[in-house]
Formats: structure tokens, C-alpha cells, sequence
């Protein structure tokens, strides 16, 4: 069945009256207070919201992480909720510099009992909402504007005389108009300005306006205009932090909460990895890494991501997604072969001092405590590039350019038949049977070597081998060892490359050697070989590419049906 057409269901959002908007031009230079609201928004919206244990062991990660506003629960919910913010205080494990915020309804039983649970600690905020978009007016409470705005005052008033009563903590007040974004913006105002006239901040003792998108229904440049409207008509601006809480149903909040900075937000509620309501709340690490990599310290600590990461699915019990930014487990690696060369180029030519300059990878993953392992994994979208990166990255192979366009065709070939990811284990079996272990026909046994600098074939060598089985004993002389050995073999080779490295130091050390050759007219193919002894390792590649040549001539003329008579 086809969508049905929207037009008759839906509307479009409608656009602010705002010409003048100032947001586009605005550069985030600093970054905004963070709020992780993990314990509230995020936890009612878990299948299972967290025990109290659960609880702490977050609260103690977000603390550890540099979150200094935290919102702990919603007290008036439930005992355990209540419980939890108790514990904090009664065993003092709330530090100095961190804040705690309660969320309670404008409701007079919920907003006492929320007073209650948060009384005695050093600093808390009681943060009240109620519901003010049209539909809620309509649909949820019958209520006209002025009723609406009552439900705030009233609230904000009870708040107000309630923590008068414990002048041990230093109380802070939130307010926010939920689903603030789909409300008409004078009328967000006016009961912002109704509720700020009554708490009656100061510059030097300010109170929090939060403007979510509740549910996120437009696009992200809508939002910043609704909030720079706002910055710009608030009553008493400059005794208010304002906030933004946006949600992730159309898939923008992280575009949402950053443009909202730019429009004049000083502040951002979300969670980790963007759980939460649905779709979740914002992203407090992509916003936060977002900020890195352009420069700005968020003032968070992710040095060490995966185990902010592990500690967050464990207490949410839900996975965060392989591709999600900076986190998920495939976001730094390369499949793809011209990905694959980009960064191996880009790795090749970065200096530790200078800025980070590497296609693809918007940021270093060491800065996250992740290593580059996983950067470059090999399927069959892969190129050169990437198999030759793993070779030298686990085994030190260093292949030349041609080589690793030739050995890159064996790769291939195994991915397409398998159609399945091929490991750097994989890739060095691969290299091993393909070049290093072509020992027949011919199998080096030995060679004894004298040199005698007056003569014109200055290197004499007797070699023993085994052909097809059988042993033989060659001598041959020439200019060097590779051209005595070629000599001694008496076959047409014609030596085009040849290529040379150490594996390893000191006394493990070994020689890797890889030779292109020609045998008669054949085609020119590599062969490879390794060993203590580099003469060696050179005699071992020449007979790998001998042995090589000789399988592939041996393989197009046998008959075609060779393979099933047998
Ligand atoms: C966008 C957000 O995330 S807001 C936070 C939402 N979080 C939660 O709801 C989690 C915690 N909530 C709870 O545990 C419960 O909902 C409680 C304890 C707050 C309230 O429970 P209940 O009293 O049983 O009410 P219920 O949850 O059914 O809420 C609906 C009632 O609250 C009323 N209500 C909602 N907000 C307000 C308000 N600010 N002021 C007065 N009444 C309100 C509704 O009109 C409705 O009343 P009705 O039953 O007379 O029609
Ligand atoms: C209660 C408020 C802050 C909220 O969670 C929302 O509107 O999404
Ligand atoms: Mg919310």
C-alpha cells in the first residue's frame, strides 16, 4: 500500500516572524551549561527505569564526566525516586561545585513533596513545568490562557514560600512552558514573564527559563528563530539563563540545540547518547564533541568513551547504535577502498604538532580513548590501500605499489565468493599462501656463498634445493648474491623489482624481500619471502615468483574439465 497523501492530515509548521534574525552569523565559541536530565527524562522513558543502584553509579559517571547540573529525578513520582534524591543528600555525595534540579508538575502535592526531597541539600533546583501549546489547552485541560498561566504562578508561588522554609540550601528555580516550540510564542512569553515576576530573579542570582521542543516538529532554523524571539522579548533578560531541552523526533535536535546556542540559548538539558522520550533528547556527547572538533572545549570529559559508553547501556539496558557519532563501533573505520587510501595517505603525512588533517575522519580517535585498530577493515568494497594498511599496521609488511595492486586482486577474490568481511589475520593467511609458502616446484634447501672481489662474476654460490620432490645441487656465479642465485637456477628470468625491509628489531629481527620477475615470456608476477638471513629471504622470493609463474602457466594449459576428471 502507497502513503496516503499527507496533505488532508497534516500542516506545515508555520514560520517565524523574525526578518532580522542575527543567529546565522553567530559563532559558538564557548560552550553552554550542560544539564543531563539522564536521570529524568532519560530514565522515564526506559522500559526499565533504573534501580537505585543503577542511579547512582550514573550519577557518579556524570559527575566524574564534568556535568555540574543534574537532574536527579522526579521525586514526587514514585518512592524510589524520592528515595534516590534523599540518598544524595543524607550521604553527602553530591560535590560542592554540582547542582541538583527536581522536576516536579505545577501542582500543589507534587511541588511540596519535591521541596521536601530536596531540602537540606547545598544547592538544588526546583524546576516546575506545566503544559502550554494549544492542544494541551484544548485537549488535555479545557483551560483558556489565563487558567494556564494561573497553574504557573500559583506553582512558582508555592515553590517560592516553600524553600523560604529551608534557608540552608541555596535553591535555584526553573520554569519551563512544556512543548514550548509548538506554543504560540506571546503566549510563551507572557507566562514566562508572569512567572519571572513572581520569583523575581536578579542579575546576580538568576533564574532558568527552559524552552523545549517537547516534541520536535520543525525544522532546526524554526527553532533558533523561536528562541532568538525570545532572548530578544523576555522580560528581566538579563536575570535569566535561558535553556533549551529538544527533543529527536524529526531526527535534528543536535542542529536544533545548536543553532538555538547561536540564537542565544546559554544553556542545553539532554542526556547521553541521546536516550530519552521516543526518539530521546538531545545527544549531550555529539553536541559536546561536536564543539571539540571545532576547536571549543566543551569542558567535558570523554577521554575514555567506551566506558562512559559501556556504563550507559548498561544502566539504560539499550544499546547505543554501531554508526552513532564519535561512539558506535563501526564510526571509525573504512570499508571502502578510496576511504581506505585517503586515510592511509592522511596518516602517513600527519604531524603529532599540527592540526588534525585526515580525510574521513573528522576526529583523532585516540582524543576518545579509542585507538585505530578498527580505522581500516577490509570486505569486498575495499581497495589496495586498506590491505596493504593492515599488513604493515599488524605483520610490518611494507609492499610495494605493485605488489599491492596485484596481491589486492587475491583479496578480492576471496571477499566476492565469501561476500564476507576478511580480518587482518585473514588477509596475512591470504599473503601467506598466495606469496610466502609457494615452495613447489621448487623448495630452497640451502646455499653456501664465496666472494672474491678480482673475478668478473665476483659472487660464486652453490645452492641445494628440492624439485618436485627431488633434491638437487646447482653452482652459478654473478655481480651480486640474487644474480648468482638466478644464474645457478639456469632458467629465462628476467629480474624487473626488487624490494627490501626489516621485520622487527634486534635479535628477532627479519628480512622481508619481494621480487618482480619475468619468466620467459610469461607475464611479470611478485613472489615474497622471509627469514632470519635477508640473502635468504631474497632466494625465497625469487623462488616464490618462479613458483608462482610456473602454477599459473601449469593452471592455463590444463584441460577444462581437468578438475572434474580428477
Ligand atoms: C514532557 C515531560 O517529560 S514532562 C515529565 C513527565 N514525567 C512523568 O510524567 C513521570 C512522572 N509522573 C508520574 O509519576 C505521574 O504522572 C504523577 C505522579 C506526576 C501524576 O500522577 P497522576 O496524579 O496519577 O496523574 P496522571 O499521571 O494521570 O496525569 C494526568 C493528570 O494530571 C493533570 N495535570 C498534568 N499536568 C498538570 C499540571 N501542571 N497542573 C495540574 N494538573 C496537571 C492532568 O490534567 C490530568 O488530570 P485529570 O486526571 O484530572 O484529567
Ligand atoms: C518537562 C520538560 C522539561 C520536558 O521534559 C519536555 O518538555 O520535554
Ligand atoms: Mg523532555
Amino acid at each position: 500500500m502507497m502513503l496516503q497523501n499527507p496533505a488532508a492530515k497534516y500542516r506545515a509548521f508555520p514560520a517565524v516572524q523574525l526578518t532580522d534574525r542575527t543567529w546565522p552569523n553567530a559563532v559558538i565559541s564557548k560552550p553552554p551549561i550542560w544539564m543531563s536530565t539522564d536521570l529524568r527524562d532519560g530514565n522515564q522513558a526506559l522500559i526499565e527505569p533504573m534501580s537505585p543502584e543503577k542511579k547512582l553509579r550514573f550519577f557518579d559517571m556524570l559527575i566524574k564526566i564534568g556535568i555540574k547540573e543534574i537532574e536527579v529525578g522526579f521525586p514526587s513520582a514514585s518512592q524510589t525516586d524520592f528515595d534516590f534524591v534523599r540518598k544524595l543528600i543524607d550521604e553527602d555525595r553530591i560535590p560542592d561545585d554540582v547542582t541538583i534540579i527536581v522536576l516536579t508538575q505545577s501542582r500543589e502535592e507534587l511541588i511540596r513533596r519535591t521541596v521536601e526531597a530536596a531540602a537540606g541539600a547545598k544547592r538544588a533546583i526546583v524546576h516546575l513545568y506545566n503544559s502550554v501549546a494549544p492542544v494541551f489547552r484544548k485537549v488535555v485541560f479545557g483551560m483558556s490562557r489565563e487558567e494556564i498561566t494561573n497553574i504557573a504562578t500559583t506553582g512558582t508561588t508555592l515553590v517560592k514560600e516553600l524553600v523560604a522554609q529551608h534557608p540552608q540550601t541555596d535553591w535555584g528555580f526553573e520554569y519551563t512552558p512544556e512543548s514550548f516550540s509548538t506554543t504560540e510564542l506571546d503566549f510563551s512569553k507572557h507566562i514566562c514573564d508572569a512567572v519571572s515576576a513572581i520569583w523575581k530573579p536578579t542579575p546576580q542570582k538568576k533564574m532558568i527559563i527552559n524552552m523545549p521542543s517537547t516534541v520536535e516538529c520543525s525544522t532546526p532554523n524554526v527553532y533558533a528563530d523561536q528562541i532568538e524571539w525570545m532572548s530578544r522579548k523576555l522580560e528581566r533578560r538579563d536575570s535569566l539563563i535561558l535553556s533549551v531541552h529538544p527533543h529527536n523526533d524529526r531526527g535534528t535536535a543536535i542542529a536544533a540545540a545548536e543553532l538555538a546556542v547561536m540564537a542565544g540559548a546559554d544553556r542545553v538539558e539532554g542526556c547521553l547518547f541521546g536516550n530519552g522520550e521516543r526518539t530521546g533528547n538531545v545527544d549531550l556527547v555529539t553536541l559536546a564533541l561536536n564543539l571539540y572538533t571545532q576547536g571549543v572545549h566543551p569542558g567535558l570529559d570523554f577521554s575514555d568513551i567506551d566506558s562512559v559508553r559501556k556504563l550507559v547501556e548498561e544502566c539504560n539496558q539499550l544499546p547505543v547504535h554501531p554508526r552513532h557519532p564519535y561512539v558506535g563501533d563501526l564510526v571509525f573505520t573504512a570499508f571502502s577502498g578510496s576511504h581506505q587510501d585517503a586515510i592511509k595517505k592522511g596518516f602517513a603525512k600527519q604531524q603529532p604538532d599540527q592540526p588534525w588533517e585526515i580525510p574521513y575522519l573528522p576526529i583523532d580517535p585516540q582524543d576518545l580513548g579509542r585507538s585505530y585498530d578498527a580505522v581500516i577493515r577490509v570486505n569486498s568494497q575495499s581497495g589496495k590501500g586498506g590491505m596493504a594498511y593492515l599488513l604493515e599496521q599488524d605483520f610490518g609488511l611494507v609492499l610495494p605499489r605493485r605488489l599491492q595492486i596485484e596481491f589486492s586482486r587475491a583479496v578480492q577474490a576471496v571477499a566476492d565468493q565469501t561476500g564476507l568481511e576478511i580480518t587482518s589475520e585473514g588477509i596475512h593467511q591470504i599473503f601467506s599462501q598466495e606469496y610466502l609458502e609457494q615452495t613447489a616446484p621448487y623448495a630452497y634447501s640451502s646455499h653456501k656463498m664465496q666472494e672474491d672481489t678480482t673475478s668478473d662474476e665476483p659472487v660464486q654460490i652453490d645452492i641445494a634445493l628440492s624439485h618436485r620432490g627431488a633434491s638437487m645441487a646447482l653452482q652459478g656465479g654473478g655481480n651480486g648474491p640474487i644474480d648468482a642465485f638466478v644464474d645457478a637456477l639456469g632458467l629465462d628470468i628476467k629480474l624487473m623489482d626488487y624490494h627490501e625491509h626489516s621485520i622487527g628489531s634486534g635479535a628477532n629481527a627479519k628480512a622481508a624481500c619481494y621480487v618482480e620477475l619475468r619468466l620467459e615470456n610469461g607475464p611479470t608476477l611478485f613472489g615474497a619471502g622471509i627469514d632470519s638471513n635477508i640473502v635468504t629471504a631474497s632466494f625465497k622470493a625469487v623462488l616464490s615468483a618462479v613458483n608462482r609463474q610456473i602454477k599459473q602457466r601449469e593452471a592455463a594449459s590444463a584441460p577444462a574439465d581437468a578438475g572434474a576428471a580428477a
